[in-house]
């Protein structure tokens, strides 16, 4: 693995007095994507600066996804305490891991790429979007493709001479035979490709963003290819604190070293910002770009007044629905035959097949049987016999408190443990990111504001009792899965087990975010009062600052976050050559 240089050291030198024309600020998901396309024009210097360093090895492997987290590599930012949630997890606060590293968070995600519905991106164009819609999205996600699967392969909805590698998700779980007859008997069917032009409802195995077995991140993607390219320059662990602007027009950005020293350097055309949803609206409001009142509060001089920072939006999932794997079985069966399962699934690497397991199936269902975008998508996850606590497993991925993960991690020592985990894809009430100080060092406050509204409650108990059902039809009971009661603190005591009641009171202990937040520089017409960028994505009111990142999303996908925000990268930076008559 060869990484791109690091161009720090130079730019942090005394006598650096270098000007970019761009400068990208976060090498993620968008950002390592907006770079790299910049920098295929010639004549354009393109400065890239992240925050974090080269992914650790373990990223490598789609199996060790995890090990990320709670790391350096992991922005590791919490949410605040709310009334009604979070009861069951690390100091009743929502954990909310971001990737501190090159590839930003696609180094650390779980690399499943769904890209949204055709319903989800004709709502973007609806709400003032303009080039927006599905049909203006699509060949962006065709471009970025290199579609491995000839089998499903066609030409109208997939692209195969991108620099992203997709591949399909394989694993040896019998369960996914299991799950999938289930999933069948409640009317859901085998899509066999969750990226068709058509697909809203169904299930099937997904596609990756991995190649010959191995994580494709966009670092991976877009940047290691061109790392020789002499007009892109990549700054790792430089932190950017503010943007430089005078008389509305942006003129470089103030960073720190990792010796935390503040320097500054300068842009003459653009700085656009792929920081992320928590970070980029933190830099946007240090730079005094935010909403007035806030910043008048904390203190920083107000340059525009902007809603940054609002409509944070997530999929909130719940984690309560285990079932045990045949537990009744002599231990020493148990044992031999997950440690079977681990080693064929372990197995398929270095043959290159992707794989993660069980996680790869997905389903997305349609609770009120309305026809029309999912409103709940099922993922499920299997932990081999005794492992999760010696990897301290649901403290790390999911942030649960010591408490509940001993309750999880005695279930484990008796079988393999199934998590069935509903998804809510429909937000009424958006959360919000505040800065926490005037110190543009600072570390954002998060409001996640879940479950506040009694529709988005409704959805995910309907999602939780589509599971139970599920999970009582002849495939799953035949199988020997058996259903979990956890005990929360006066769940059983005040509700009937099973009841919608209870449900909901298990919910304020393990319901949490599934890590795709997004929104909080929300695109939109100029003239919406709510939206912070224009369709252009650049912040209103300023001609050379732009947010390419998941915060400008004005409304969350119904899926994984991933793909969508890859998208962004493609055609922000479209619009940037567009703009200075440098298109192809
Ligand atoms: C654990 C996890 C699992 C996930 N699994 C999936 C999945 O399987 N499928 C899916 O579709 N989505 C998944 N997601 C969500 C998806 O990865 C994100 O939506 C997407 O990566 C967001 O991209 P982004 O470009 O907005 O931000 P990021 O990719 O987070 O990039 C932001 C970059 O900016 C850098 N940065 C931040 N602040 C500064 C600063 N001040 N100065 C310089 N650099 C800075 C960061 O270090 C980072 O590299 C997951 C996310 C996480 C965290």
């Amino acid at each position: 693995i060869k990484y791109p240089h690091d161009y720090a050291p130079t730019l942090w030198s005394e006598n650096c007095d270098e000007k970019f024309d761009f400068i990208v600020v976060g090498a993620g998901s968008a950002g390592a994507i907006v770079a790299s396309r910049l920098s295929e024009i010639t004549d354009w210097k393109i400065l890239l600066l992240e925050a974090g360093d080269d992914p650790p090895e373990s990223s490598e492997i789609p199996l060790k996804w995890s090990l990320a987290l709670k790391t350096k590599y992991d922005w590791q930012f919490v949410s605040e305490k709310e009334d009604n949630l979070f009861k069951g997890l690390l100091d009743e606060r929502c954990h909310v891991p971001r990737g501190r590293m090159m590839g930003g968070s696609s180094s650390m995600n779980v690399m499943l790429h769904i890209r949204g519905t055709k319903i989800d991106f004709d709502t973007w164009e609806s709400q003032g979007c303009t080039g927006w819609n599905f049909d203006s999205v699509l060949p962006y996600f065709i471009k970025s493709e290199n579609f491995t699967d000839s089998t499903r392969y066609d030409p109208k909805y997939h692209g195969k001479d991108g620099p992203l590698t997709l591949s399909p998700f394989v694993a040896p779980d019998p369960a996914i035979e299991t799950i999938s007859q289930a999933a069948e008997l409640m009317g859901v069917t085998n899509v066999k490709d969750l990226n068709k032009l058509d697909r809203t409802v169904g299930y099937a195995m997904a596609d990756s963003t991995t190649k010959n077995g191995l994580r494709c991140s966009s670092l991976k993607a877009y940047l290691m290819p061109i790392s020789e390219r002499p007009n892109l320059f990549v700054a790792k662990n430089t932190k950017v604190t503010r943007i430089l602007i005078e008389n509305k027009r942006a003129y470089g950005v103030e960073f720190l070293t990792s010796n935390d020293e503040l320097k500054t350097i300068n842009s003459t055309l653009e700085v656009i910002l792929s920081a992320g949803v928590i970070m980029s609206p933190q830099i946007l409001m240090a730079s005094g770009i935010g909403p007035a009142d806030h910043l008048n509060e904390m203190k920083v001089d107000v340059v525009a007044d902007l809603p940054v920072g609002h409509n944070y939006q997530d999929h909130v999932a719940f984690f309560g629905l285990v079932l045990s794997d045949r537990k009744d079985r002599p231990i020493e069966e148990i044992v031999k035959e997950s440690q079977q399962l681990r080693k064929e699934t372990f197995e398929l690497i270095p043959k290159g097949i992707s794989t993660m397991g069980l996680t790869g199936l997905l389903s997305f269902i349609d609770t009120k049987r309305k026809c029309s975008n999912p409103d709940i998508e099922i993922m499920k996850i299997r932990y081999s016999y005794n492992t999760t606590k010696e990897m301290k497993t649901f403290r790390t991925m999911f942030g649960f408190s010591d408490k509940m993960a001993n309750v999880f991690d005695e279930l484990n020592m008796k079988s393999d443990i199934i998590l069935m985990i509903p998804i809510l894809n429909v937000i009424v009430n958006t959360g919000r990111v505040y800065l926490s100080s005037a110190d543009p060092k600072g570390t954002p406050k998060i409001l996640s504001n879940y479950l506040s509204d009694d529709t988005e409650m409704d959805i995910l108990l309907d999602g939780i009792e589509f599971i139970m059902e599920m999970c009582k039809t002849k495939p799953m009971t035949d199988a020997g899965f058996a259903f979990e009661e956890i005990k929360y603190p006066n769940c059983d005591t005040e509700c009937e087990y099973g009841t919608r009641e209870y449900w909901k009171c298990a919910i304020k202990h393990l319901a949490t975010s599934i890590f795709h937040s997004v929104g909080t520089n929300k695109m939109g017409a100029v003239d919406d009062k709510s939206s912070v960028v224009d369709p252009t994505l650049k912040v209103k009111g300023f001609e050379n600052i732009r947010v390419i990142d998941s915060s400008v999303m004005p409304t969350l996908v119904t899926c994984n976050t991933n793909a969508a925000t890859m998208m962004i990268g493609e055609k922000g930076a479209d619009l940037i050559k567009a703009q200075y008559e440098k298109c192809d």
